[in-house]
């Protein structure tokens, strides 16, 4: 039963699609995924963003209701109070929820910050009847399905226009990039620093494109390790852009951890604590990600060192990992309190958006009612995937990032660094995913970092020219933090 409803769940939603009136229909990857991110017409984004929900997030309500009811009674059955409480159990800290709670309330100015002047740049676009400069942001204009990461706008926000262009889409496209060629570039990154090559059977078993014969598979990204010492896959329907270049990176992490633990026994086959799975590849993609290193591997032309370069690189790498920090965290916030019984089924979409709102400062294009099922339309809900792992994993990545950077003996603005072939930045890495479970993850933080707590001033440092310059920008604006007309809805007619 329980199985049957979790690949219930999972198979309605990879089979979703939008239908325009000429019958024409749209799967999410890679169809709805382009439009969210390159589309700049509201009523197109709305078509969209709608249509999505109507599809794949209605549809699971019943089915989730039930699987709630399962997972909990599994977690009672295994001496826990709730699903939710089983699953902070991972992270084997008494504190947790607090700790999680303090890095967020030291990072929401920064949110905030970016919030205030990403609305401001799509007042410029769509204007004052769909944008209310004290009031939230439509949820469907922020270049994303989910609105988690914004770096799909970077055009609309922009610092500066003339300097150094950050995107390196356009060289991969024009110079024939594939998904191999990414897979290879990202082993070849992994390999430079001391760690380990793709075996033989990953690059023979894996699935790195959507299959082109119509044959329906689950697009989300995923690594498999098949416990065999022998076998590691990754399943991802490529498309050739930056943005999937980097989620090429976070992928490899996990196949590079499974690698390096695959000598412990079973048990202790994962990571120090889920955040460090999801964190190995995204440290790395850092590194990747810094206009020197584009242009080291051909995919930027001009590359500027000055203020206004420094400033455009910050925001785009902002409008992804500062704009996903409230998502990230909100998420299971839900997804704990539905385990817990505070949010009863007759009001999981009513507490849905009041957390959008209150973390992300987000509201919907138009009316939602408890006929929806909105989390449903998002991957790791019907998935049953727990999601605080990436709101952990953005923090510890900067710690991690930081002290990768002093092994490898940068010099210069952390935001500046490139590990690549630093071997004795490899080592420390290779070292702690050699643990695995086997140690608490404080002693692993402690291993790279010399210190065991999560911490976010790792990621302020990382951020810090452009905290100031944000605040600067956003006083000159006179733009307010914060959305204090939260109950202002966009208009919907044209
Ligand atoms: O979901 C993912 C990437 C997929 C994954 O690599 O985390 C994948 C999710 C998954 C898929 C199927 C079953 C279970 C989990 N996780 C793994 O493949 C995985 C995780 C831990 C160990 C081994 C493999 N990223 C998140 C968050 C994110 C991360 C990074 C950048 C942007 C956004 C998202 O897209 O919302
Ligand atoms: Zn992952």
């Amino acid at each position: 039963m329980y199985n049957t409803l979790l690949s219930n769940m999972e198979t309605k939603y990879s089979v979703a699609e939008v239908c325009r009136d000429n019958g024409t229909c749209h799967p999410l990857d890679p169809d709805l995924q382009k439009i969210m991110a390159e589309s700049r017409d509201y009523d197109e984004l709305l078509f969209a963003w709608k249509g999505w929900r109507d599809s794949a997030g209605k549809v699971l309500r019943q089915d989730y209701k039930r699987y709630v009811e399962l997972a909990n009674k599994a977690a009672t059955l295994n001496g826990h109070s709730d699903n939710g409480a089983f699953w902070r159990s991972l992270y084997e800290t008494p504190t947790f929820e607090e700790d999680l709670e303090t890095l967020w309330k030291e990072l929401e100015p920064l949110y905030q910050n970016v919030h205030a002047y990403v609305r401001r740049a799509l007042y410029k676009k769509y204007g004052s009847k769909h944008i209310n400069l004290k009031g939230p942001i439509p949820a469907h204009l922020l270049g994303n399905m989910w609105a988690q990461t914004w770096s799909g706008i970077m055009d609309l926000a922009m610092p500066y226009p003339h300097a150094t262009q950050v995107d390196a889409t356009p060289a991969m496209v024009a110079q024939g990039w594939n998904a191999t060629r990414m897979f290879q570039e990202s082993d070849r990154f992994f390999t430079s620093l001391g760690l380990l090559p793709m075996p033989k059977e990953f690059w023979e078993k894996s699935m790195l494109e959507k299959p082109s014969d119509g044959r329906q598979v689950v697009c989300h990204a995923s690594a498999w390790d098949f416990y065999n010492r022998k076998d590691f896959r990754i399943k991802q329907c490529t498309v050739v852009t930056m943005d999937d270049l980097i989620t090429v990176h976070h992928e490899m992490g996990h196949v590079q951890y499974f690698l390096q633990y695959k000598d412990q026994p079973v048990s202790f086959r994962d990571g120090a604590n889920p955040g460090f799975h999801e964190a190995i590849g995204d440290v790395l993609a850092l590194s990747v990600s810094t206009p020197k290193h584009l242009q080291s591997i051909g995919l930027l032309d001009k590359v500027e060192t000055n203020h206004e370069s420094d400033i455009n690189f910050l925001m785009s790498m902002a409008l992804d990992k500062i704009a996903f920090l409230p998502f990230g965290y909100l998420m299971d916030q839900w997804r704990w309190k539905v385990f817990d019984g505070r949010i009863p089924s007759t009001e999981y979409n009513k507490e849905w958006w009041n957390l959008r709102m209150k973390y992300q400062g987000l509201c919907p294009p138009v009316t939602r009612t408890e006929d929806d099922f909105d989390p449903g339309a998002k991957f790791h809900i019907p998935a049953n995937v727990p999601y605080v792992r990436y709101f952990v994993s953005f923090i510890i990545q900067f710690q991690f990032h930081k002290a990768l950077c002093d092994a490898a003996k940068h010099v210069g603005p952390l935001h500046t660094c490139d590990i690549y072939k630093s071997k004795e930045a490899g080592k420390l890495m290779g070292d702690v995913m050699k643990l695995g479970f086997s140690k608490p993850w404080p002693e692993a933080m402690t291993m790279i970092t010399g210190q065991p707590k999560m911490s976010a001033q790792p990621l302020m440092q990382y951020f810090q020219p452009l905290i100031q310059w944000l605040e600067a920008e956003n006083n000159k604006n006179k733009d307010i933090r914060g959305w204090p007309d939260y109950d202002w809805k966009p208009s919907t007619s044209k």
